[in-house]
């Protein structure tokens, strides 16, 4: 049975962009929970948190990747999914977790040329490059501590898949 693939990392890391691109290069499914959340509540990341605020958001986080979680399948998740323990428990005993790290010059700069508001709502009301130095100061250790494999994600998409494929086949051949 080929086990889910877990994307973890901070907004901008390029789960959606090196999950899909993962998933051809496997064959495999590939899923996103914010596009999973966004579709079943017919509502955007920003609206949900204006009705519910971030609790609320996060407790359908949770729901959506045990809904979306199978098999075959590349899950890219939200980049708040590690801050609940019982998230980290079930992508660990579920799959392979992978975090695609990057410093936070890097993500300000591609979530500055794309902001997308209403997927990426403000999470500290700082400015952007503040905003992933105070996020990464409060996470990395958690991203680390979910993660099986850490890869460099400040390389091209291509090369990132490639460094997943090596630490995949070499944590199944050991
Ligand atoms: N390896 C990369 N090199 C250069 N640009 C990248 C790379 N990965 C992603 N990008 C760009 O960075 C931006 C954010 O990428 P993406 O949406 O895949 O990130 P994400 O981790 O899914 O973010 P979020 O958590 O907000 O969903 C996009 O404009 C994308 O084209
Ligand atoms: O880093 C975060 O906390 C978030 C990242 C996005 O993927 C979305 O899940 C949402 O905007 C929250
Ligand atoms: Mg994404």
């Amino acid at each position: 049975m080929s086990l889910p693939i877990f994307l973890i990392g901070a907004r901008g890391c390029g789960k959606t962009t090196v999950g899909e691109a993962l998933s051809q290069a496997l064959g495999y499914a590939f899923t996103d929970t914010d596009h999973h959340l966004q579709l079943s509540t017919q509502r955007s990341v920003a609206e949900i948190v204006a009705a519910e605020g971030w609790e609320g958001f996060r407790a359908r986080e949770t729901e959506s990747l045990k809904a979306v979680t199978a098999p075959g399948t590349v899950i890219a998740t939200g980049g708040g999914m590690i801050l609940a323990e019982e998230n980290c428990r079930f992508m660990q005993e579920q799959g392979q977790v992978i975090w695609l790290s990057a410093s936070p010059e890097v993500l300000a700069e591609r979530l500055e040329s794309e902001p997308e508001a209403a997927q990426r709502p403000t999470l500290t009301g700082r400015p952007i490059a503040d905003e992933m130095s105070d996020v990464l100061r409060e996470r990395a250790h958690l991203y680390q501590a979910a993660a099986h494999h850490q890869v460099n994600a400040m390389q091209s998409p291509e090369c990132v898949v490639e460094e997943i494929l090596l630490s995949l086949s070499l944590a199944r051949a050991s």
